[in-house]
């Protein structure tokens, strides 16, 4: 390993005038970046919550971690706390000069302080830093305030080794978070909007893998900032890259261009998240939902749509129809009926799930709806959320299409609960009210999401909103 890439002994934390110099930069930059949560909103400033030098910066290339908060004024609803802002995570390459490779990489040049004259830019693009967050993770070390930790349990003996020479790659095909590729060997997704507390991204994927399921690609490294009492921040986890892979979404539009068949996958893609969800049901605690914790649940789904149909006009005609499907809910809970809770995914839609070219689907991705509170992405609830969450995604494939490919979704959707049953041990489908609640809920979810990032989809959550408030 080359001298630029190991991580200094000592970690003096960067100047505050680094960050001074550094904040104008910071404010153009940061609100371009397809992770940055607070769009719309501008950034009015900058808070230090930690640095860390990685590489020092007046060698020739240098190498901060920073986790920065972004002040973002909001008018706070009344007696609400005013919002101290989103805290990032950021790795910042120092250098004389930036190679022209480096250029879609540039954050800006340093004006004033102690590096006025140097470049700074995005560091995960360049091979050398990025070789020094696996070097740490290898070497499990402590810089600063970071500490890089290494999976140890393993019930059949060996743990994955962590070479050191392996060449990374920036993937750049990503929106919530930045993930690094290192010689097609292990993924470091590295997590760029942090809060304090255990995150779901590293908690559910290692208790699964400890439990021995196989439908997630099992953390080997991970690395977390300890910023004082209760202020542990998740920052990144090491997995292995499952090479060669597609992930569900490219897999069934594929299949549907060509007009074939995907209820196979469809059926397998049931039986892998019912494994997820048994060996979660397993390993964490369960709950009985009675009337009491189900009355603020389809509250939350009212709520949501209220919200919604405020916002989206074409919602506002299916409210009452769709608003039937929360009331058969109520219903049911208030006859006394109950339901399981359990840990489970909690955003699954095919783009969540991985197929390796032989065949094998895991599933990625369990930080849950980065917009909500952790507590909340951390509760128990039904599975038929998850599933509730697949059904949509065949019928988005099959509507994604022009004209949509008839039959296809329900074809698949069935498949999937066929799927789901052989491995569960029960069917989806034999409690239909409360799949109907939760498919309506996540249609309401996609009739907003689509209003808000992508206008053009709109028509496909409408088309599923018209269906499920025509027949609660
Ligand atoms: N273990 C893995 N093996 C191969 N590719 C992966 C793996 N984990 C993630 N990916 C790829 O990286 C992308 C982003 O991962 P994801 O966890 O969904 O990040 P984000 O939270 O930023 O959306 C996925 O869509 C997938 O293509
Ligand atoms: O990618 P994220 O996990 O952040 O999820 C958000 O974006 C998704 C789109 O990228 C969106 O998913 C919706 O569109 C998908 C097709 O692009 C489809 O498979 C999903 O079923 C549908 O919900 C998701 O809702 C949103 O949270």
């Amino acid at each position: 390993m080359s001298e630029a890439a190991t991580p200094s002994v000592t970690a003096p934390v960067a100047r505050p005038e680094l960050l001074a110099s550094l904040d104008p930069l910071l404010r153009e930059w940061l609100p371009r970046q397809r992770w940055f949560a607070g769009k719309g909103r501008p950034v009015t400033g900058f808070s230090l919550v930690a640095a860390v030098e990685l590489l020092p910066p007046t060698a020739k290339l240098g190498l901060l971690h920073l986790l920065v908060r972004a002040h973002q004024p909001l008018t706070p609803a009344r007696g609400a706390a005013p919002h101290p802002g989103d805290c990032y995570q950021l790795l910042i390459g120092v250098r004389e000069v930036l190679p022209p490779r480096l250029a879609p990489a540039l954050i800006g040049h340093l004006e004033e302080g102690p590096l006025a004259g140097r470049t700074v830019y995005e560091a995960l693009y360049d091979p050398r830093p990025a070789g020094v967050l696996l070097e740490a993770l290898r070497t499990r070390a402590r810089i600063g305030e970071l500490r890089f930790e290494r999976e140890r349990r393993r019930e059949d003996g060996e743990l994955r080794e962590i070479r050191g020479d392996l060449v990374p790659r920036v993937v750049t095909s990503e929106q919530s978070n930045s993930s690094v590729v290192y010689g097609d060997t292990f993924i470091l997704k590295l997590l760029r909007r942090i809060v304090p507390g255990t995150n779901p991204d590293l908690e559910l994927p290692l208790v699964l893998s400890r439990e021995g399921c196989i439908r997630v690609p099992a953390p080997v490294a991970w690395m977390v900032a300890d910023l004082g009492e209760e202020k542990t921040y998740i920052l990144g986890v090491l997995q292995p890259f499952v090479q060669g892979a597609s992930d569900g979404w490219e897999l069934a539009l594929r299949q549907l261009a060509k007009g074939e068949d995907f209820t196979g996958e469809a059926r397998e893609l049931g039986r892998a998240t019912a494994e997820v969800h048994t060996a979660l049901a397993s390993a964490l605690p369960t709950a009985t939902l009675g009337r009491a914790q189900m009355g603020p649940l389809v509250d939350g789904m009212t709520e949501r749509l209220e919200a919604a149909a405020q916002a989206v006009p074409a919602l506002r005609p299916y409210a009452p129809g769709l608003r039937t499907a929360f009331e058969a809910l109520a219903d049911l809970a208030a006859e006394g009926h109950t339901w399981t809770a359990q840990r489970i995914h909690g955003d699954l839609h095919l783009g969540q799930c991985l197929r390796s070219p032989s065949g094998e689907w895991s599933l990625i991705d369990f930080e849950g709806e980065p917009s909500k509170p952790l507590a909340e992405r951390r509760m128990a609830q039904p599975p038929a959320r998850d599933i509730a969450g697949m059904l949509r995604s065949f019928d988005y494939a099959a509507h994604s299409q022009h004209p949509p490919v008839p039959g296809w979704a329900d074809a698949c959707r069935a498949a999937f609960c066929t799927g789901y049953a052989e491995v569960a041990g029960v069917d989806p489908r034999t409690d239909p009210v409360l799949l109907h609640a939760y498919e309506t809920d996540k249609a309401v979810y996609e009739v907003l999401y689509e209003a808000r990032h992508r206008p053009d989809w709109l028509p496909v959550p409408l088309a599923a909103v018209r269906r499920l408030a025509a027949n609660p």
